[in-house]
């Protein structure tokens, strides 16, 4: 499914609907340019699980958890990471829930893990055409992959 998101606020309305809909278990694999928009849609899937501490970007501690939610959120960002340093990070553990209690897992610039985990969303955000780097209008697409059928999950992201 693509969507036009007109401007941050619309990314983060977008995110809110799935931080209030996704079961624990659930993967958003986030790609898109620099600056697209990915941790400003995480902001939106902390605040739909009602988390009140600020999101903020983990590109230097490579993984931030909120545990004040519905359910636990788990915020990744790959991009100082090389594939074999990824597949050392054992993220299956945080979609697994073994040694983690289980929450949303949300991978900023998952481009670069070298494996994937068996179900999970793509979301990948863009820069609108025409629009240019400056521009506040993005797209995204969302792709489910194996992911388990959540009732009108996509009739609602669309309202
Ligand atoms: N439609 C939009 N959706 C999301 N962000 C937007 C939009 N329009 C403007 N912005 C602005 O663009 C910036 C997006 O930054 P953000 O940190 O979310 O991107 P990112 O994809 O996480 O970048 P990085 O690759 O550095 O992690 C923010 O300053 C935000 O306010
Ligand atoms: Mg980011």
């Amino acid at each position: 499914m693509k969507l036009v998101l007109a401007d941050a606020i619309a990314t983060q309305s977008l995110g809110f609907k799935f931080g209030e809909l996704l079961p624990a278990g659930s993967v958003i694999l986030l790609s898109g340019d620099l600056g697209a928009g990915k941790t400003t849609f995480v902001q939106g899937i902390g605040a739909g699980l009602g988390i009140n501490d600020a999101i903020v970007s983990p590109t230097f501690t490579l993984i931030n958890e909120y545990t004040e939610g519905r359910i636990p959120l788990y915020h990744l960002d790959l991009y100082r990471l090389q594939g074999n340093e990824v597949s050392e990070l054992n993220l299956d553990s945080y979609w697994e829930g073994l040694e983690v209690k289980p929450g949303i897992v949300a991978i900023e610039w998952a481009e670069r893990m070298p494996y994937k985990p068996d179900s999970y969303l793509e979301v990948g955000l863009m820069y609108a055409n025409n629009s240019g780097n400056d521009g506040e209008i993005r797209e995204v697409e969302i792709i489910p992959v194996n992911f388990i059928d959540i009732p009108d999950f996509f009739n609602k992201l669309a309202r």
